[in-house]
């Protein structure tokens, strides 16, 4: 009964004088003592004032008629209802005795007592035996329920059994049939017999998917059980992979140890990564999903308390960007109108910012080493108990693994210090996230990124080129690219969860905002000792004029910090990530969401009329991108960027001075290089010297004005 129904009931009864309450609830005691003590006062009452002794009876005739029907609504069982009427009936027989024989005399109360004992007595059984019936009754519907569930199961185990002996000729046992919460299928635990390894079976998965007729984009995959003899198949009956979804929009912290969520897999449960002393690997070709995949890695590490991420993308920085301009411009305030810090801690877009990063979290990596000692004989561990106090430094590196196998000398440079950095900072707290556009087999062809990067992510998109998913994820038999031919969906297996179909959530530029705002509070400071080691590279890495390059991303920042161009590599010559937009049109360009990259390309595409086929001649295609591909084939990002400027200047052309001011602060080239360079372009056609004396002036051959003159 509700307290507010109790309490009307109360106000009802006093003002209306006692009701009989048939359904009011009595224990043994309390029911006891209500019927004994009233039929003794209607004896007493009865006797004194001469009451005819039949009156009793009549009452108890309808206490035992009330009880009964009351009974009756609320269900009670026959043997309560039986004993609640004859409860009433007792009562009243010796109600009527006493008041003609006198209630007061020994044999009357002794003989009334011995009912109120019985009463008692017999209303504890009957209220057990209540309860009792109540939990058989819900008992019996959860036996309903789980025959109904089990009889699937055991249909899903039987057809299982049978598959699996003919397609694999291995005999299993069931041992138990999870049917996931999501419905989006189950797993079996098996036992598969004669010492057969779960790998037997697994190597079958796609010729079981294909029996069990599931459908595109489901599996059945096969993994290792409790113990070397059971096995686990997880069976995906509905393709949650084909939608769209994006980031949950709870922002709540997180932190290094409870691993942060990269996407969800088939069966709808997320799927984390735990990066305390794991590097990470996402390998996406173009188009794959990879730059939103980035940003959900970065949301995560944004949200939580422990972590700094620093991030390095020499394609115009546009992983980062995203993360950091809206707070640096100030078009971000968060509560109490105080200004927001960027999502990210560092950004990288250029090779001098990069190495200046890398050699700060180096320099931190070592000084943690010696300043921490004693702390970690404290708590008594070999790693370096990472927290708010002292964050986990993320290095996360947009197509990093073209950097890490790249035969350019400044871009080995910098694999030397990213390999240092992973080699060195496990314990000390800093790890890092790569991402590769493909490359797999040379990039894992390296021990140290097989060793330390067992966070793998392979987001295939349908694409199959450059995806040995055998080597991304050793062991793991059965998984195909063909399973997952949606953006943002692909593998991912970490050491806590083997590598399966999983997909990244979507997530939008305004969410990037918001998780920017919604954290800013909350991202820890480089502690002390560390700040003191990175310095002022690390203090100072907001300026102005550190940061100029994000505000105005000029056309040729890339050309200025490619990092896949290989010199005398396949292809050779230009090769940028961030400009494939412009060199395969509909890849790439229209889907792009970054705002600054889209007006970076729209820049490219105004300045060069864009080339399409990339083997296309120079003078067939116009001077664009494509013509720069084949000449930019020179030694250097400097020497490639001069050539870059001396186009950029048109037909007015420009000198050694001018180059050499514009890549002073990048390259610190000087004039004396760009001279020589400038005499090799002319007399290979590249450029067209024009003017004498102090009016000198070089052209690019494209903006000269009659056919280059060979000097
Ligand atoms: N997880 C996802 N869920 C749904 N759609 C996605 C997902 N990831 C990416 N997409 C779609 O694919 C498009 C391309 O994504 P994204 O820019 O991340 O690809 P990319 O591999 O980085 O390509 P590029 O290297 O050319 O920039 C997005 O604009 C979006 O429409």
């Amino acid at each position: 009964m509700s307290a507010t129904t109790a309490v009307n009931k109360k106000r009802k009864q006093a003002n209306s004088g006692p009701v009989l309450d048939w359904s009011a609830s009595h224990g043994p005691v309390t029911g006891a003592l209500s019927a004994t003590t009233g039929a003794l006062a209607v004896a007493t009452t009865g006797a004194a004032t001469g009451m005819p002794p039949a009156w009793a009876l009549a009452v108890g005739a309808a206490g035992a008629l009330g009880h009964t029907v009351a009974g009756l609504k609320v269900r009670n069982a026959g043997r309560t209802l039986a004993f609640k009427a004859s409860a009433w009936l007792v009562g009243a027989g010796w109600t009527t005795w006493a008041m003609t024989s006198g209630p007061l005399s020994w044999a009357a109360l002794g003989s009334l007592a011995t009912i109120g004992v019985g009463i008692g007595a017999g209303t504890r059984s009957v209220a057990l035996y209540e309860e009792a019936r109540e939990d058989e009754a819900i008992a019996a519907a959860g036996r309903q329920v789980a025959l109904e569930l089990s009889a699937e199961r055991r249909a899903i185990a039987a057809e299982w059994v049978e598959r699996i002996q003919r397609i694999c000729s291995v005999t299993v046992r069931v041992l138990a049939v999870e049917l996931w919460e999501s419905a989006n299928g189950y797993s079996l635990d098996l036992e598969p017999q004669g010492g057969v390894t779960y790998d037997r079976i697994a190597q079958h998965g796609p010729q079981l998917s294909a029996d069990a007729k599931l459908p595109h984009g489901c599996t059945a995959a096969l993994g290792p059980g409790i113990h070397q003899g059971r096995a686990i198949l997880d069976v995906t009956t509905v393709n949650v992979l084909a939608e769209p979804r994006t980031y949950p929009d709870d922002y709540s912290p997180l932190s290094v140890h409870t691993g942060i969520p990269w996407g969800f897999r088939t069966n709808g449960e997320e799927v984390r990564a735990y990066l305390r002393e794991q590097c990470a690997l996402v390998v996406g070709p173009t188009g794959s999903g990879k730059t939103n995949m980035l940003h959900t890695i970065l949301g995560g590490f944004a949200r939580a308390e422990d972590m700094l991420t620093f991030v390095i993308d020499l394609n115009a920085g546009s992983a980062g960007l995203p993360w950091v301009l809206p707070a640096l411009n100030g078009e971000l305030t968060g509560q109490d109108g105080k200004p927001v810090r960027p999502g990210i801690d560092w950004l990288a877009g250029t090779y001098e910012e990069a190495m200046l990063m890398l050699n700060a979290a180096i320099a931190i990596g070592l000084h943690r080493k010696r300043a921490y000692q004693d702390l970690m004989a404290r708590e008594d561990t070999d790693l370096l108990p990472v927290s708010a106090k002292i964050p986990q430094i993320m290095l996360v590196i947009d197509e990093g693994a073209e950097i890490l196998v790249s035969t350019d000398r400044q871009l080995k440079e910098l694999a030397k210090k990213i390999f240092e950095f992973i080699r060195m900072q496990r314990a000390m707290g800093g790890r890092t996230v790569i991402t590769a556009l493909g490359a797999t087999g040379s990039v894992l062809g390296n021990l140290l990124i097989r060793r330390e990067a067992k966070v793998r992510v392979a987001l295939t998109g349908g694409e199959t080129e450059g995806m040995d998913l055998s080597k991304m994820f050793p062991g793991r038999r059965g998984l195909r690219v063909d399973q997952a031919p949606f953006k943002g969906a692909g593998f991912m297996g970490t050491p806590e969860s083997p590598g399966a179909l999983f997909k990244a959530w979507r997530i939008k530029p305004s969410q990037i905002r918001d998780i920017t705002v919604a954290t800013s509070d909350r991202h820890p400071r480089l502690d002390d000792v560390s700040a003191r080691a990175a310095g002022a590279a690390y203090a100072r890495r907001w300026d102005a004029e550190r940061t100029a390059w994000m505000r105005s991303l000029p056309a040729d920042a890339g050309i200025l910090s490619d990092p896949t161009a290989e010199p005398g590599g396949e292809g050779g010559g230009l090769n940028l990530s961030a400009l494939r937009g412009v060199r395969e049109p509909g890849q790439a360009g229209a889907a792009r969401e970054d705002e600054l990259l889209r007006r970076f390309r729209e820049e490219i595409d105004a300045q060069f009329a864009t080339a399409p086929d990339p083997s296309a001649s120079p003078a067939a295609s116009g001077l664009n991108l494509s013509a720069l591909r084949g000449e930019a084939d020179q030694d250097s990002p400097a020497q490639r960027a001069a050539l870059a400027a001396l186009f950029a200047a048109g037909p007015d052309g420009t000198g050694a001075s001018a180059i050499a001011r514009a890549l002073a602060d990048e390259h610190g080239t000087t004039r004396q290089t760009v001279v020589g360079w400038l005499k090799a372009w002319t007399e290979d056609g590249t450029a067209v010297r024009v003017g004498e004396g102090t009016k000198a002036r070089y052209v690019h051959r494209d903006h000269a004005p009659e056919p280059p003159i060979q000097s």
